[in-house]
């Protein structure tokens, strides 16, 4: 049994605030920062490293870090998710999401089914439903095939789906595993859905409906826009439409859909890239071969969880260096830097799993906690972000760690060498600096100029981003964030705080406001 109790009850988080902080500016200059930067580096899955080198810790704070990995029974926890304990204390349900790529512990029997059996049985058809479609087996009323695959979806129904796609799409097209183009509409704003409709030959597109619970009001709205799409172009929307969601949704048994796939609500939303959710878009647009190399590297992240020696468990590791900037240090934010463009929709899609998991005020049991949870993230590609924010990062009067990711080649293959450097050299080398110069500032006698540095950050290091090394990264994050609401005894699989302006924006559609409500419904004509 584990036993869940508040972060600030436990002894080795009280050592932990009482050691001697670290000042980069001193371990990472010379040979000691070469030293670390060689020694402090942990494997992930797929080939991946993730590089610590120059975060604030020091041997006596990763001891600390351990000893509170231990008394927070951080992967016994994660054992008893895996193994179907109720871990969404609010929604009392189980968390399954790494069931869905691979088998970690007992047989999960939940609703009378065997869960594994049940995520690989719906893979199954997908894959069959992909390859038909490929093939020319599944086609439009005219016995075309579909060239384009259109999600409709939000949040978790959008987001992973949506930042997997773009950061495998070159791959794909250098690799020969490009079939279909993917388009997402999520937004209710008419002119997203609108967009993307303009931009496609609707007789050839499968759209691909994603809601887990059927009913969230962009989702639903945006689906009669494209139906509205499809029949003044003539055409039968229940032939150009597939559903992804729950067997308990009102989307589940209408006839409205050529095929329905399914997931359930053991799969948070935000965690459901590596279920149907992306599953569906991702056979469709790469090939079912491809979404289960992605999975394997998934599962490999998922298996290096289960470690209990800190220093072998990538994901705990970044986790607990997180708790202590947030709650020892005291940094209210992080930023996530991936040098790579494919990346791009990334830092949008760990916004959601991390803010949405881990912004949270009461414990597991609905208590209110004395200590700071999850942090502000957000992020951009680099090195668009370094001529963008990384003023303040460098100079401003708040310390954000960085989250930098890197790859030693780019997807397409492609580069020229121009003034002695590829492009691809160009973007590392500006990682490497970056790292460096946040860490080690430069003094100079011009206050304007002068950099402080003692900036903390960690990079995840591959060598490309293939499919597999996609999937670790993926569960990297998702593991990390887990491990963080494990320490701060928080449930990270419910969203309550989401529902409050959902309740709010259907009075104001129903015309029942006053007060501040009326004020603000008039101003915005509605
Ligand atoms: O898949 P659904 O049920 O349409 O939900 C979409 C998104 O809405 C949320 O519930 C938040 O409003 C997310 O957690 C979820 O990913």
């Amino acid at each position: 049994m584990v036993n869940w109790s508040n972060m600030d009850t436990l002894g080795a988080y009280n050592a932990l605030t009482k050691v001697a902080k670290v000042d980069l500016t001193e371990v990472m200059s010379g040979e000691n920062g070469a030293k670390r930067v060689k020694e402090m580096t942990v494997p992930m899955g797929a080939g991946l490293n993730y590089n610590y080198a120059s975060k604030q810790v020091n041997e006596e704070v990763l001891d600390c870090l351990a000893k509170l990995a231990e008394e927070a029974q951080l992967v016994d926890k994660y054992e008893a998710l895996y193994n179907g304990e109720v871990v969404n204390t609010g929604e009392k349900r189980l968390v399954l999401h790494q069931l869905t790529r691979g088998q970690l512990g007992n047989d999960v029997m939940a609703d009378g089914v065997n869960k594994r059996e049940f995520y690989a049985n719906e893979q199954a058809r997908i894959a069959e439903f992909a390859n038909k479609v490929h093939a020319g087996e599944i086609t439009n009323a005219a016995g075309e095939k579909f060239t384009t695959v259109v999600q409709i979806g939000i949040g978790g129904s959008d987001l992973g789906p949506r930042a997997m796609y773009l950061a495998l799409e070159n791959w794909a097209k250098k690799n020969n595993a490009f079939k279909m183009e993917a388009k997402f509409i999520s937004n209710v704003d008419p002119d997203d859905a609108a967009a993307v409709l303009n931009s496609i030959d609707v007789a050839h597109s499968l759209f691909v409906l994603v809601s887990k619970s059927g009913t969230t009001l962009e989702t639903l709205t945006n689906e009669s826009f494209v139906k509205d799409a499809l029949k003044k172009a003539g055409l039968d929307a229940s032939k150009h439409m597939i559903a992804v969601t729950s067997q308990t949704s009102p989307l589940a048994k209408s006839s409205d859909y050529l095929a329905a796939f399914f997931m359930d609500d053991y799969i948070g939303g935000r965690f459901s890239s590596t279920s149907s959710v992306g599953g569906a878009v991702l056979s469709l647009a790469f090939g079912p071969e491809v979404f289960a190399d992605f999975l394997a590297g998934a599962a490999e992240e998922d298996l290096l969880s289960k470690n209990k020696d800190l220093l072998k468990n990538p994901a705990m590791l970044d986790a607990l260096i997180g708790v202590y900037e947030r709650n020892v240090l005291g940094y209210p934010c992080t930023t996530v830097l991936p040098y790579s463009q494919a990346l791009s929709r990334f830092p949008a899609h760990l916004q959601q799993l991390d803010m949405e998991s881990n912004g949270k005020s009461v414990n597991r049991f609905g208590e209110a906690i004395n200590y700071k949870t999850g942090p502000v993230i957000f992020g951009e590609p680099g090195t668009n972000g370094q001529h963008s924010f990384y003023q303040l990062l460098h100079q401003g009067t708040d310390i954000v760690p960085l989250q930098f990711i890197g790859f030693r080649n780019n997807q397409l293959e492609t580069d020229v060498d121009i003034q002695g450097s590829t492009s691809q050299q160009k973007l590392c080398a500006n990682v490497a600096a970056q790292i460096v110069a946040f860490a080690c500032g430069k003094k100079d006698d011009n206050a304007n100029k002068n950099f402080a540095g003692n900036r903390p950050s960690s990079i995840i290091v591959g060598d490309k981003l293939t499919p597999k090394a996609l999937g670790a990264l993926l569960a990297h994050f998702e593991n990390k964030i887990m491990f963080q609401g494990f320490v701060w005894n928080i449930n990270s699989f419910d969203q309550e705080g989401v529902q409050l302006g959902k309740v709010l924006a259907k009075k104001v559609l129903a015309h029942e406001t006053e007060g501040a409500l009326k004020v603000y419904s008039d101003l915005l004509n509605i």
